[in-house]
Formats: C-alpha cells, structure tokens, sequence
C-alpha cells in the first residue's frame, strides 16, 4: 500500500480553496475535509461544541482555537488509514502547532490571488447555507438561478461578502496566516501559486501533485476511459 497522504490547502476568502479542494479529492482519491463544513455539521446535529461555535460564526468571528482543536484533532486522529487535504484549518499559529502534534504534513499549498479577484469573485458568490455548496454567478452557476442544485432550496449571498466587509476579512486573514505560512515556509513544505484563474492554476497544483502522490495518480488514470 502507498504511503498516506496529508496536506492542508490556504488562501484568503474567495482564493477558491473548495474549489481546487473538490478537484484535488476527485483526481487523487484524497478526502476533502473542511472545517467550515465540520463545523456546519456539528451545528446542525446541535453537539455541545456545534452549539458553542455557532454563538462565534453568528458575530463574524472565528472560532476560538480550543475549540477548534477539541473537534478537529480527534477527527483526524480518526483518518489514520485515509489519505485527506484539509481546507480551512489551521487558521492560526497555534491551531497550526495543535496540529504539527498530532500529524506530519507532506505538503501545504497557498493560494495568492490579487486583492481585486477576490473582491470580485466574493461580490458573485452564492451559497446554500445548510450544506455549504458555493455558487459563483460567472464561473459556477446553479442549474436555476438562485436555487441550490441538489436540495433546490434557495441560496443567499453571506454578509461579509460584501464589499466593505470584505477588505477587514482579507487584512485579518493575513495577519493570522502569515505565522502559519511562515512556518511551513520553514518546514520546506509550502508551495505558493499566484494568479486570477482556478483553471490556469489548477495544471500547476495538478502536476505538483502528481509527483507527490504517484501510486494514487496512477489507479485514477487507469479508471480513465480508454481513447
Ligand atoms: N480554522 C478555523 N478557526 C476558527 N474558526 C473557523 C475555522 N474554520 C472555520 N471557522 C469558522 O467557521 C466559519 C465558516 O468557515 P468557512 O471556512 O466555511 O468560511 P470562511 O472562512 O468564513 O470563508 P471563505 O470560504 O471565504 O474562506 C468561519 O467564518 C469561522 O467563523
Ligand atoms: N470567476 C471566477 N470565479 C471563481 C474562480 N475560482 C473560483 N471561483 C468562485 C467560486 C466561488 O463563488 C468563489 C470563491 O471560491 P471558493 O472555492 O468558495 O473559495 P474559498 O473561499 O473556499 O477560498 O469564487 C475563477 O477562476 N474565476
């Protein structure tokens, strides 16, 4: 059997981290887990911590890291036999020790993406807000505008992604990312891609990947079909 894989994807709001998430798990058979996501779930099965994080998702802010940690370490304490990218967390410094204790990461990928992408890009997405899935007017539509593909249920544009709000979420994101980035820099195990376009990056982050998990690449392209 190959060896696991783990890897954990950053960027700033709208970078398209569950974008390229999405497309690194199918391509490489990895599992996508994301925090926003765990936390959304824990929400809605109103778990002690579920309920605890909601009162801080509710005020804009983020969770506080014990918390975060209680629930996500022991989940990926779980995964011992699964290979996974982990999408949203660690946010900061120490949510990024918790986890350098727990797990040795083989790579973290950072999204750049200028400032006026994001903005853009923020300002037409469209979420359903009981599963998380992301629209975007331009690059992703849903089937019927305004209506979540699966559920058919309506979908909303979320507060801070409004213009204004948004130039707060990008500088906080940078103040709390640049430690963590820092750190994987000197781990030797960051790799940074700059541009406006997933689909310009994604054969970057695709062939990078490709050399790093060789034996799952290889079972993906024999299910490809044949010419
Ligand atoms: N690692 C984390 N640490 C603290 N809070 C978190 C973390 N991950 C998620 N959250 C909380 O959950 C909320 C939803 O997270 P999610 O990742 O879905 O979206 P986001 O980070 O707000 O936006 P984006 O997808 O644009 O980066 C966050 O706004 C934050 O309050
Ligand atoms: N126009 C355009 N929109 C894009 C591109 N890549 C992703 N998007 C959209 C999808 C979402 O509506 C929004 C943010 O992407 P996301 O994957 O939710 O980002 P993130 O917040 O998880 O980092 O931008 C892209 O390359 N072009």
């Amino acid at each position: 059997m190959s060896k696991l894989f783990r890897a954990v994807i950053m960027g700033p709001p709208g970078s398209g981290k569950g974008t390229i998430s999405e497309r690194i798990a199918q391509r490489f058979a990895l599992t996508h887990l994301s925090s926003g996501d765990f936390l959304r779930e824990n929400i809605a099965a109103n778990t002690e911590a579920g309920i605890l994080a909601k009162t801080y998702i509710d005020r804009g802010l983020l969770v506080p890291d014990h918390v975060m940690t209680r629930l996500l370490l022991p989940k990926l304490e779980e995964m011992t036999r699964h290979s996974w990218l982990m999408d949203g967390f660690p946010r900061t410094l120490a949510q990024a020790n918790a986890l350098n204790s727990t797990c040795d990461l083989d790579l973290v990928i950072s999204l750049n993406i200028p400032f006026e992408t994001l903005k853009e890009r923020l300002s037409e997405r469209w979420v359903h807000p009981a599963s998380g899935r992301v629209y975007n007017m331009g690059f992703n539509p849903p089937r019927i505008q305004g209506r979540d593909d699966i559920s058919g249920e309506p979908l909303i544009q979320r507060e801070d992604d409004q213009p204004e709000a948004i130039v707060s979420r990008l500088r906080h994101y940078k103040d709390l990312a640049k430690p963590v980035i820092d750190l994987y820099r000197s781990k030797g195990i960051l790799h940074k891609f700059s541009g406006t376009e997933t689909d310009r990056i994604w054969p970057y982050i695709n062939s990078l990947l490709s050399t790093k998990i060789p034996s799952i690449s290889q079972t993906v392209t024999q299910h490809a079909p044949l010419p």
